[in-house]
């Protein structure tokens, strides 16, 4: 612990990263501050994954009670937009990242509001203020892209989607990755008129293209758009709506979500100034975490280390980089497997070895499955489900995908599978609870 600085550790950015590395510090007795500009919590609970699992949660339970229409007697729940984002407000606009702000102060850590910026290793200048510190953890996330043609300020990001009290009735989304995919999903089932402008002739890059396309043919069998290689050319306003020029079409529209990615906050922030190393990816660091100033680190989303950028990645960055200040580690960093799950509806989710990377590789074996067949999809109503395993020549698994209404629990099963290298023989050494998703997922090996 320092008695030369104002504080052992300032995290740069206040999100799920820097949160989750200062409270433990500051438990251990560390002087720790957290800069922040916006919310403190940053996209995850704010703008991010909270508010949007919110939104979907009754879009999702429309979507699943849809494949029980006869037995309602005909009739489709529908998603009453404004209800919901109503529902939203209450339970997240009202007391933003709660739990963290308390988790903060039991802890002792020093919340900062304003822009900060590196001034020298050991100088963050914000609000017109010096602070010094030990050492520096960047954790500035990620900003919504912008796409490059005229007419891009009439789009909107995914924060402004997750606010809108109405929802437009004709929707435009721009890209077909998570941000695109699950947005979509949510307005489709409350009613809303969606197509989705592809930059290229696949969505979900990086997802097994055999799931990929089954969750696409939902969507398309009720009523989204898809239009491939959309290759846009401007956006306009025609009298009161928007005008999308693509290809050499038109496109009517009301509100456009501009999802086309999301690029990590380098600029402006003194990184050129103090010699921190970064590219158009976001923050180099070595194998602790450490950027090219050598006491000065980065979490989270702003890493350019080709991971996924996904809340529980950053949290599992920052609790590493706590074991290193307080002396607890000198190891290098090692991932674990890192699940994934798109929440549309229904789920796709995967972890894992790639199964289109080793399809030709000898050392594996790709197993595809229907699941919609089988009694426990079937009997809970599930019309559109598969999944895909990877086991290597040992036959341990090593890879798992799923495409149904709880993929992101089945994943978490097989996830343990893998990461703890449970062979074929401890599963079939089981008694499962029957019927239950666990058991169709665990009797199948
Ligand atoms: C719509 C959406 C849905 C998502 N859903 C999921 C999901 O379901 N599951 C999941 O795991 N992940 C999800 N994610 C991704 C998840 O939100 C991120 O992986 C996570 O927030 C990364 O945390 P972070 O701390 O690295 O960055 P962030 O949470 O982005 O925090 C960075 C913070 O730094 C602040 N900041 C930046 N520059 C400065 C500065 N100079 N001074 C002061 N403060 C600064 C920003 O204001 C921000 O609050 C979603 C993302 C989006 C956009
Ligand atoms: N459920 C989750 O865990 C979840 C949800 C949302 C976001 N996230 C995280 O946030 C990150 C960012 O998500 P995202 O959806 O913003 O990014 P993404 O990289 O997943 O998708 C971006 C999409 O925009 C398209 N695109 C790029 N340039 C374009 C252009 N000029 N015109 C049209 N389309 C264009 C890409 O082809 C891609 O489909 C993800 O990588 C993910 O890790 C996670």
């Amino acid at each position: 612990m320092s008695n030369q600085y104002d504080y052992d550790v300032i995290y740069l950015g206040g999100g799920v990263g820097a949160v989750n590395g200062a409270v433990p510090l500051g438990k251990h007795g560390y002087k720790a501050a957290i800069i922040e500009s916006t919310a403190i919590g940053g996209t995850c609970p704010n703008f991010g994954c909270t508010p949007k699992f919110t939104l979907d949660v009754p879009a999702e339970l429309a979507y699943r009670t849809s494949q029980f229409q006869t037995i309602y007697g005909g009739n489709k729940l529908k998603v009453d937009w404004y209800e919901d984002m109503q529902r939203k407000h209450r339970n997240i606009d009202a007391d933003p990242a709660g739990g963290m702000k308390k988790r903060l102060k039991a802890a002792g850590v020093d919340v900062i509001h304003g822009y900060g910026k590196l001034v020298d290793n050991h100088t963050l200048a914000v609000n017109g203020k010096h602070l010094t510190t030990d050492k520096i953890v960047i954790a500035t996330g990620l900003t919504p892209n912008h796409i490059d043609v005229p007419g891009t300020e009439l789009t909107h990001d995914s924060t402004h989607f997750l606010s809108i009290d109405h929802l437009p009735k004709r929707l435009t989304v721009i890209g077909s990755g998570y941000v695109a995919i699950e947005l979509a999903t949510i307005a489709n089932e409350a009613g809303a008129d969606v197509t989705i402008l592809m930059h290229r002739d696949r969505v979900l890059r990086g997802f097994d293209s055999f799931l990929v396309d089954k969750l696409v043919n939902s969507l398309k069998q009720r009523g989204m758009h898809f239009v491939p290689n959309s290759d846009i050319k401007a956006i306009e306003t025609h009298n009161d709506e928007l005008v999308v020029k693509y290809q050499d079409q038109k496109l009517a529209t009301d509100y456009i979500l501009d999802a086309s990615g999301r690029n990590p906050v380098v600029h402006n922030i003194g990184l050129e100034e103090v010699g921190v190393e970064y590219d158009e990816h976001g923050i180099k660091v070595n194998d602790h975490l450490q950027t090219s100033v050598d006491n000065i680190y980065a979490d989270g989303d702003v890493i350019n280390l080709g991971k996924p950028e996904l809340s529980p990645v950053a949290t599992f960055e920052s609790k590493y980089l706590t074991k290193q200040f307080i002396g607890e580690t000198t190891a290098a960093i090692e991932f674990p497997p890192m699940p994934t799950n798109v929440f549309a509806s229904p789920r796709l989710a995967s972890v894992g070895v790639n199964p289109e990377a080793v399809e030709q590789d000898a050392n594996y074996r790709v197993q595809r499955s229907v699941l919609s067949g089988e009694m426990y999809y079937k009997a809970s109503g599930q019309t559109v489900a598969a999944r895909t395993l990877v086991f290597d020549k040992d036959d341990f698994l090593v890879g798992a995908s799923e495409l149904s209404d709880q993929a992101e629990d089945a994943i978490e099963i097989l996830n343990m599978v893998i990461s703890w290298h449970i062979s074929r023989k401890q599963i079939q050494g089981l008694i499962n609870i029957f019927p239950s998703l666990g058991s169709n997922i665990l009797t199948s090996f």
